[in-house]
Formats: structure tokens, C-alpha cells, sequence
């Protein structure tokens, strides 16, 4: 799934409109469709209950939807409510909602374990999947297997009937007499939006109200067109600030204010129905971004809107994955509006959401993490580790115990002699190589036996637990220049490149992934913590390309950004993860990667993918995110 900024959004509309001579109005018409289908699922959701009963959730859980399928290991109700292979089952077996297989399609519904049906199902494109109540609460017919015969739903089989008819099921509520929406309406074609949606709310029959946030002849182009149709149509409208506008009768809100096209704070009328949605307490739906997202860097002007659920149109936009902006989106879901992602694809596509078809088709990785039935401990490289200090010997000690996880053979760890009676025997599979001081701390005269050790070894991974010593940078320097093989540099390592002017260093042969957080990355930049975070994905790709290195910009959706322009977004992984060695974890799984065999780009960003994916999986096991400590991880892994 690829990820755009607004420019290049206006970029693809463009071309889709002049190009292929779609005309503007009808991408407009299918955002609307693709919006009021979103708000229907929500209205049933609402009706039926389903999507509500994962037994534990974490704060990051977020939805993202291509084309109508579930990425595999993300749902709704909770991100760690599916195993991470897409075998879908909460702890106890319960779910009220409907399974997933790996490909994103339902495989079936869910019995708790005492054989009662545990809830309501939906099928990956949010219609009813199987069951026994329509959506609107009534029964709604019963289950048929393959063969015709009754599937899951118990009793004996009936034939399937030999001819069948069905209506726009997507655009059908039952209970619709219950609803009532406001539509918040920009001049912009975000509005446009949102008067094409209420249209097709109005036919599914949910009473609509327009709320226009300024004069409504003041709307052009294919907005203006929009206003006449729904005009035309008799569809209820107000003008904020001339007529009243009763939130507190309506059941919910749909904010189509401000898109793509908008610009600083919110002004005037905006900022006052914005505030008045938030403070509604009523669920907001947000056509392609919630209004004063700061669509690129997902900043937050105020007031922003907070949406329940994000209709993104078309693509998905960067600021809809960076924080704060990703924690006023709600559950997101990128709908098709008929602007081809081959036309993202020729122009270079810059970033993707990471899921398991961008790592195997855009990165070309094998995931499948497959051993050769010939293979040995040779086949799958030998990673060497420069890591650990007195104080700090367990980074050293997580990330090789990691490396060894992620599947590679072997793993030679080098630390200061001192430490070596105590840590021999931690991890039986381990080498120990001795290359530091006496006093337990790494000095400069030691770059000459990492180097030694780094001969004949696959990758090199330096910095966790490493400290600073005096002449560090000349000790990195030489590993840079001298080490004939992908290296990994995270932690202090990075503290060293900071203060080096590391593009006058002889350019390296083999990759480096660096693998800052954001504080690291602000070092490096020579920036604030806080101008790091403003656009992660623009500082990644910047400075990736920059500096020729592929970069892991760690913290909520890791940035992985490769040395020739493209970035992956990762959304594995929940706050849980935010414990001491996290890091360290990650070096070593990723060192473990490039051990055997993958390219700098699929180790860095399978790495990401699979350490997120531990941590769901170890939080799992532990009941409670927050008691995660990163040993967990690599045992999860
Ligand atoms: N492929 C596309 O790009 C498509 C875009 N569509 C929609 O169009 C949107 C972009 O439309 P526009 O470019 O018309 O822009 P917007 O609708 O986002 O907003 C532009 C309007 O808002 C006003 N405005 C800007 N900043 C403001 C502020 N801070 N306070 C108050 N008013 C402000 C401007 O004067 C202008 O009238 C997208 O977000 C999407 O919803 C869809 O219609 C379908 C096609
Ligand atoms: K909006």
C-alpha cells in the first residue's frame, strides 16, 4: 500500500484526470460511495456489536485497508487479537467477530469454547459474512457450505437454492430510521466529498443534514456540483452561523471541512465546528483526513478533529501514520476511488506501508524464513557483535541472543575481557571473543581486533551497550573503512557518527543500517527531538539518501528509509515495546537477517516487520503490554 504526500496526491489526480481522461467529478462520486459505505459499517457495527469483543487491546491498533482486505495480523478491535501468522484467534479462542486468514480473507466464524457462537461476523469487506442476523439485527437466513449443505450454523443441510438475488448490500442499513448525520461541509472538494456521501447515506435511508461551513454558492467546480445534485435532491442544509445546528440530536458526524488542499489553523467557522464535533461526544467519520491534519506530517493544527474512523481516498497519506495526527485518525481505511496505483508505481511510489506483499513483491524478500533441508550453521552467515560495557553488558547480550533467534548460524560476540567470566555460559550458543579493556570499557586500540574477528564474517553489528571511550570516533572510523562486510550501527555507535563528519570517511563497499531513536536521530540530523518527530518519514527519506545509508528511524511506525529514495512504514508492534533492549533486539534481528543473505532494505525493514510482530506475540503470552522487557521479544521471535 503505498503512501503519499499532497502533492503527490494532486500529482496522481492530475495525471488520472488528464491522462486517462477520468473526469474529476466521478473520483469525487466514488470517494463519496467509498465514505458512506465506511459510515454503514460503522451504523451496523453500532447495531450489531460486533468488533467489540477482543478480551485486551492496545492503544496502537489501527485497521488499514487495501481494497476492501484486512491486512493480515491488524484488526479493529485490537492489534494483538490475531497471531501474527494470521491464525486469528484472541486467548481464549473467543472472538466476536470474524477470522482472517493469512491473504486477509475470512476463513470463518468463531465458537468460544463452549461451542456458543461468540458474536457477530463480518466479511473482510465489512458486510455481513455468515451468521444468523442480518444487519439490521433481523435473522437473516441461514449458512451455506461449498456444497450447499449448511455450513456453520449447525442443523441439518439444506440445499442451496439454484437461483439467487441480491441488492447494493453495502449501501443497505435496516435500521436506518435510527440514524441521523450531520455533514460537515468545506468549500473545498473535501466537501464535495462529503455531499456525495450524503447522498448515498440518504438513499440507504439515514437522514442527512448538510451543515455548510460557508456560503454555499461560494463552492466551485465539482463541489458546486455536488451542492446542486443534493439540492436537487431535497437533502436538509444549513449554513453554520446563519441557521442552528443541533449536535446533540444527531448520531453521528461526518467531517468532510478540510482535505489535501488545506492550510495552517483551522479559521472562522472550521475552528468552531471542528470543536463543536470533538466536543459532541458523537462517533466522527473523517473523509480523507481528519480536518487540520497536516496531511504530510501529520501534525496536528488547533483544533483538529477527532475522528472514529479515517476514510483516506485513494492512498494512504503520510500523516495519517505519523503522530500526533495517527492519534486523531481512529481506524483508518484507504478506499479505492479509481486512480490506478500503477500511475504511484511509475512515479516511483516513494513510501509503503510494510505488510507482508510489500515485503515480498516491492522488496522482493522471502519471508517465509525457510531452512534448506541441506543447509548447516554455514548456510546462514555468522554475524559478529562489537557490544557491551561493564554497566551496559546485557545490550550485548539481548542483541546477540536476538541474532541467533532471527535464524542465523552463528554469532561471535565480542566485549571488553573483563566481562567475559561473567557472561559466559548466558547463552551457551554464543562465541565470546575478548577485545576490550581490563576495566570492562571498549578502547580505541581495539579496533584492530574487531577488524581481526570481522574477517571471514557475514555482518558486523556494533554499538549496543558500547559507552564512549576516548578516540571512539577514530575506533568507528576504522571499522567503516576497514570492515568488508554490511555493518549494523546503533546506540553509542551512532552517538560516534554524530559527532564525526562521517561523508569525509572512505565510502564503504557494503551497506550500513543505522538504526537511531529519535533522539539518536536528532544527534545525527543536529536537530531537536521534537523536529525529528514532526516528519519522521521526511527526515528518514532526506537523510537516507543523503548520507547513503539505509535508515531505522525506531518509535511508534519505524521509518525504514533506503539509500535511493524509497521508505516503509512499519505499524507492528504496540507501546509495550517502549522498555530497555527493545533496541538491542532489534539490532540483532536485523544483523541476523543480513547474515543470511538479505539485502540491506529487506533486512532492515523484515527486521522491523518481525521484532514488531514478537512483541505482539510476547505481549500476548504475558497478558499485559506493559509488562513486556525485552528478553521476551527474542523469545517471541
Ligand atoms: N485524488 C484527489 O486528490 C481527490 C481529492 N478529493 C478530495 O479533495 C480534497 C482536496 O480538495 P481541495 O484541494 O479542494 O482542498 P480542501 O477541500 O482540503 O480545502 C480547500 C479549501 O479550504 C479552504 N481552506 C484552506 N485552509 C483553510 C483553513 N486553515 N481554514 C479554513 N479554510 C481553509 C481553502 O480556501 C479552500 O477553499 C481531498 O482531501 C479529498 O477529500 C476527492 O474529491 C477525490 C479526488
Ligand atoms: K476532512
Amino acid at each position: 500500500m503505498y503512501i503519499v504526500t499532497a502533492q503527490d496526491m494532486r500529482e496522481l489526480d492530475r495525471q488520472t484526470i488528464e491522462r486517462l481522461g477520468i473526469p474529476a467529478v466521478a473520483l469525487m462520486e466514488n470517494a463519496g460511495r467509498a465514505i458512506a459505505e465506511e459510515i454503514i459499517k460503522l451504523c451496523r457495527r453500532r447495531f450489531g456489536g460486533a468488533d467489540t469483543s477482543a478480551a485486551w487491546t492496545l492503544g496502537t491498533s489501527r485497521t488499514v485497508q487495501d481494497g476492501g482486505a484486512r491486512q493480515p495480523g491488524r484488526t479493529e478491535a485490537g492489534a494483538l487479537d490475531r497471531s501474527p501468522d494470521g491464525g486469528a484467534y484472541s486467548p481464549g479462542g473467543t472472538r466476536g467477530d470474524g477470522v482472517y486468514g493469512p491473504d486477509g480473507t475470512w476463513v470463518g466464524r468463531v465458537y468460544g469454547p463452549d461451542g456458543a457462537w461468540a458474536g457477530r461476523v463480518y466479511g473482510p469487506d465489512g458486510t455481513w459474512g455468515d451468521g444468523v442476523y442480518g444487519p439490521d439485527g433481523a435473522w437473516a437466513g441461514r449458512v451455506y457450505g461449498p456444497d450447499g449443505t449448511q455450513g456453520t450454523g449447525g442443523g441439518p443441510g439444506i440445499k442451496r437454492p439454484g437461483f439467487t438475488v441480491s441488492g447494493d448490500a453495502a449501501l443497505t442499513l435496516g435500521r436506518a430510521g435510527a440514524e441521523h448525520w450531520l455533514v460537515l461541509v468545506g468549500k473545498g472538494n473535501n466537501g464535495g466529498d462529503g455531499i456525495a456521501a450524503a447522498r448515498h447515506l440518504r438513499e440507504a435511508g439515514i437522514a442527512v443534514t448538510l451543515v455548510y461551513a460557508a456560503a454555499p454558492e461560494s463552492l466551485a467546480g465539482e463541489a458546486a456540483l455536488q451542492r446542486d445534485a443534493a439540492a436537487a435532491m431535497g437533502l436538509p442544509a444549513v449554513v453554520y452561523g446563519r441557521d442552528r445546528v443541533d449536535f446533540a440530536a444527531c448520531s453521528g458526524i461526518l467531517d468532510a471541512l478540510l482535505g489535501t488542499g488545506s492550510a495552517g489553523a483551522p479559521r472562522g467557522a472550521y475552528a468552531e465546528l471542528i470543536a463543536a464535533a470533538n466536543g459532541s461526544g458523537k462517533p466522527v467519520v473523517s473523509a480523507d483526513i481528519p480536518s487540520r491534519l497536516d496531511a504530510d506530517t501529520g501534525q496536528t493544527h488547533k483544533p483538529c478533529i477527532h475522528a472514529a474512523v479515517t476514510v483516506c481516498l485513494a492512498f494512504l497519506k503520510r500523516g495519517l501514520l505519523q503522530y500526533p495526527g495517527a492519534g486523531n485518525a481512529g481506524q483508518v481505511v484507504v478506499r479505492s476511488i479509481g486512480i490506478p496505483a500503477a500511475l504511484a508505481r511509475e512515479g516511483g511510489g516513494p513510501a509503503s506501508l510494510l505488510t507482508p506483499e510489500v515485503l515480498r513483491t516491492r522488496l522482493q524478500g522471502d519471508v517465509s524464513r525457510r531452512r534448506s533441508p541441506e543447509g548447516h550453521k554455514g548456510t546462514y552467515g555468522h554475524v559478529l557483535l562489537a557490544a557491551g560495557s561493564l554497566s551496559m553488558s546485557g545490550a550485548g547480550l539481548l542483541a546477540a541472543r536476538a541474532a541467533l533467534r532471527a535464524g542465523c548460524g552463528l554469532v561471535t560476540w565480542a566485549l571488553p575481557s573483563m566481562l567475559l567470566p561473567y557472561v559466559i555460559g548466558a547463552a551457551p550458543e554464543l562465541m565470546l571473543a575478548a577485545a576490550g579493556g581490563e576495566n570492562g570499557t571498549w578502547s580505541a586500540g581495539t579496533a584492530a581486533e574487531v577488524l581481526r574477528l570481522s574477517t571471514g564474517r557475514d555482518v558486523t553489528a556494533v554499538g549496543p551497550g558500547l559507552g564512549r571511550f576516548p578516540g571512539d570516533q577514530e575506533w568507528l572510523r576504522a571499522l567503516w573503512e576497514g570492515i568488508d562486510a554490511p555493518m549494523v550501527i546503533d546506540a553509542d555507535a551512532l552517538n560516534m557518527l554524530a559527532d564525526s563528519d562521517y561523508s569525509s570517511w572512505t565510502s564503504r563497499r557494503h551497506p550500513v543500517i543505522l538504526t537511531p531513536h529519535p533522539g539518536e536521530m536528532a544527534r545525527l540530523a543536529g536537530i531537536s527531538t521534537a523536529e525529528v518527530q514532526r516528519d519522521r518519514i521526511g527526515l528518514a527519506l532526506a537523510y537516507a539518501r543523503e548520507h547513503g545509508v539505509t535508515l531505522v528511524l525506531k518509535g511508534a511506525h519505524t521509518v525504514v528509509a533506503t539509500p535511493e529514495g524509497e521508505a516503509y512504514v512499519n505499524i507492528t508492534g504496540h507501546p509495550g515495546m517502549g522498555t530497555g533492549g527493545a533496541g538491542d533486539v532489534l539490532t540483532g534481528i536485523i544483523a541476523g537477517l543480513l547474515a543470511q543473505g538479505l539485502n540491506a532494505a529487506q533486512a532492515a525493514a523484515f527486521g522491523v516487520y518481525l521484532h514488531g510482530l514478537a512483541g505482539e506475540r510476547a505481549a500476548r503470552q504475558r497478558h499485559d503490554p506493559s509488562a513486556l522487557i525485552a528478553g521476551d521479544i527474542i523469545e517471541a521471535l
